[in-house]
């Protein structure tokens, strides 16, 4: 294909010709190839980036392809970042694109990894890989765009260390959860039962064999109710009667033993208490046979003051809201969902109100076919939206059970709505997103940092845009506050020992220190019990950090960045023992280049003065496991990044 002049014009014209010609050079990490992620690889296929890796975890599918404009029905089930590519590369024959089919979690993506890019661009759905690629980030020092969308809502933000605040710097709010008891006893609303039926009835049948006793004891701790913690109990007992006819090729009326137990006995067992039901209407257990033969009749739901409970039609049939209002409230467009794409019979048919009799055979029918599943090899289930089984269990289900409490039925769209928390995904949303991403990462390209803006997409059609100084990192943040190191090793073969006292060096000793991976504790100034062991033993292995926290909260925590040795790093050679036993020598020592310490002693003392503690944290940090490890300078350029300013310093563990 050629390049015709057309192509670049426009991008030349609107960026400057220096900064156009930075681009050609400039290499991207893309994560995410979904919804926002096809929009700006197209983008930054189009601006000019040089060089561009897509990486995303996921295969294409069919209800993806109303947004993610890159991939057609020919595609799905290929790799999102493969296909992405290969649409993509067309597009500009300049830029060269490296698709990675994998999740971004993966050790081997470790901080050398992330230092090859000059910058990130998140465009992720969860915040799990979110906080993940935010913390590599900030250990690398690589500056990180992060955004996302929800509806017509969207956030850009530019994440830079020591210079503005990181992802993590403000908690998140959690997502809503709901009293045990609630779920368990007395719900009052449709998600209640959509909860119960996909988080724990799903995970009772068809989930790993757990005791669930502990919840329950946690529940009464918090001063639950006991008589009613005591039921839940015996109800937990049954449910292993259950979960073996389901497993059992010769038991063929599982679906009525589970029926049976949920939505008769266990309801009977909640009605003997008495005091539950005087400010609440009580429950109705249900009759499986009469339910099926048409002969059911439901006592009428009656609240503790005498009125009838909502939404029950004359037929005693649970009533669909048709509302389409979502779990947090919030209107959810029936156009615009990712579930929306099946064809309108399928919606039709979806958007049916389902009678009583209906749940109860759709109950039967997916409880069978869950039950071969199981039978046929399958440990765990556990619900998915896009798994049609498991979607009309929690739709039957969960029905049935707000039948017996008197509470309107929902339709299986719109279980599938709230049990999978879809939030509607709007093209244009993330067609904007992704250009403001773009403007936001030529700004950090320029290192135009007082113009860089966290960007809001509003529902406000006077100002659909609001642009905002970004904030300082709060100096509280257990993530960018700390001060980062590569740690270059073999994790088979140093000690947690090695690396500790190598980087304390002449304060080892004088100063307490507790050593951590995550949320685990290695070591601490009264245990030291894990000093002789090796990293690899203790699973601080490639892609993990090793954090060494001052006790006295004098020294800003250190984080060892766990990453390869380079691959000209000596590798010991086999030799036979005495006893005929292959065992692999220790490298031969060399001299020591430093004393492991020093280096990072002299820094850390300098640590109370800002502006030399953000040099020390610009610093990359080469910790050897020898005193072999000599890096040439191609290899230190690629630990520490090539324009943090200064050399940077290897520091040698003593293992003498
Ligand atoms: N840990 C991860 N590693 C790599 N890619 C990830 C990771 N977590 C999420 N992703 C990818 O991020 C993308 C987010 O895109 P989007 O929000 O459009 O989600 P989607 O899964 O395509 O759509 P929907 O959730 O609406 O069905 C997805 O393609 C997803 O595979
Ligand atoms: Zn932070």
């Amino acid at each position: 294909m050629s390049t015709a002049p057309g192509r670049t014009s426009h991008a030349k014209a609107i960026l400057d010709p220096e900064l156009y010609s930075k681009l050609a050079n400039t290499s991207v990490l893309l994560v995410g190839a979904g919804g926002i992620g096809c929009e700006l690889l197209k983008n930054i296929v189009l601006t000019g980036f040089g060089k561009i890796t897509v990486l995303d975890l996921d295969t294409i599918d069919i209800s993806n392809l109303n947004r993610q404009f890159l991939f057609k029905k020919k595609d799905v089930k290929q790799p999102k970042a493969l296909v992405a590519a290969q649409t993509a590369a067309p597009f500009n024959p300049n830029v060269r694109i490296i698709p990675i089919h994998d999740n971004i979690k993966e050790p081997q993506y470790d901080i050398h990894w992330y230092q090859q890019f000059d910058m990130v661009l998140n465009a992720l759905d969860n915040l799990d890989a979110r906080r993940h690629v935010n913390k590599m980030c900030m250990a690398a020092q690589v500056p990180l765009v992060e955004s996302g969308t929800a509806g017509y809502l969207g956030q850009v933000q530019p994440l830079l260390k020591d210079t503005t605040e990181c992802f993590d710097c403000i908690p998140k709010p959690t997502p809503k959860t709901f009293p045990v008891c609630t779920i368990r006893s007395t719900p009052s609303q449709p998600i209640h039962c959509i909860v119960w039926s996909k988080s724990y009835l799903m995970g009772q049948l068809f989930g790993e064999d757990e005791d669930a006793i502990e919840e329950l004891d946690d529940a009464e701790k918090q001063g639950e109710n006991s008589q009613e913690i005591e039921t839940l109990r015996k109800e937990a007992q049954a449910f292993k009667t259950v979960r073996q006819a389901l497993r059992n090729k010769n038991a063929n009326d599982a679906a009525k033993l589970v029926f049976q137990k949920v939505f008769n006995a266990d309801i009977k067992n909640l009605l003997i208490m008495a005091d539950m039901w005087r400010s609440r209407s009580p429950p109705i257990p249900l009759d499986y046979d009469a339910i099926l033969d048409g002969t059911f009749k439901a006592p009428t739901h009656t609240k503790a003051n005498g009125t009838a409970a909502p939404n029950m039609n004359a037929n005693g049939n649970a009533v669909a809201s048709g509302s389409g209002t979502n779990t947090n409230g919030s209107a959810a467009s029936s156009t615009s969902t990712s579930a929306n794409n099946n064809g309108a019979t399928t919606s039709l048919k979806d958007q049916r109100t389902l009678t009583l009799k209906d749940n109860l055979e759709l109950f039967i029918s997916s409880t069978d076919r869950l039950a071969e599943r199981l039978r046929n090899g399958e440990e765990t289930i556990s619900f998915d939206k896009d798994d049609d089984d498991t979607l009309d269990f929690v739709t039957a289900s969960s029905n049935l059970r707000s039948y017996a409490y008197g509470i309107e039925g929902k339709t299986r769209w719109e279980v599938k709505e709230m049990a999978g928390n879809i939030i509607p995904a709007i093209a244009t949303t993330n067609a904007i997103i992704a250009g403001l991403i773009v403007l936001q990462a030529l700004h950090v390209l320029k290192k135009d940092h007082t113009k860089l803006r966290n960007v809001y997409l509003q529902f406000k059609p006077a100002v659909p845009l609001s642009a905002i100084r970004l904030s300082q990192a709060n100096p509280e943040c257990g993530v960018c506050r700390d001060t980062y190191a590569p740690l270059l090793c073999d994790p088979a073969r140093t000690t947690l020992g090695e690396v500790v006292k190598g980087v304390m060096g002449e304060e080892w000793g004088e100063r307490e220190v507790s050593v951590y991976e995550d949320k685990r504790v290695l070591s601490d100034p009264d245990w030291e019990d894990n000093f002789e062991s090796t990293l690899e033993s203790l699973s601080v292995t490639r892609g993990k950090f090793l954090s060494i926290v001052d006790e006295e909260g004098e020294w800003a925590t250190i984080s060892l960045a766990i990453a390869n040795l380079p691959p000209n790093y000596p590798r010991p050679l086999p030799v036979e023992n005495e006893d005929g036993v292959i065992d692999l020598a220790p490298t031969p020592k060399k001299p020591r280049i430093e004393p492991a310490a020093s280096v990072l002693m002299r820094r850390l003392e300098e640590r109370q003065s800002p502006s030399k503690r953000r040099r020390l944290e610009a610093d990359g940090l080469v910790v050897m496991d020898g005193p072999d490890d000599v890096l040439d300078s191609g290899e230190v350029a690629g630990v520490v990044g090539v324009d943090q300013g200064g050399a940077s310093e290897v520091i040698v563990i003593d293992d003498d």
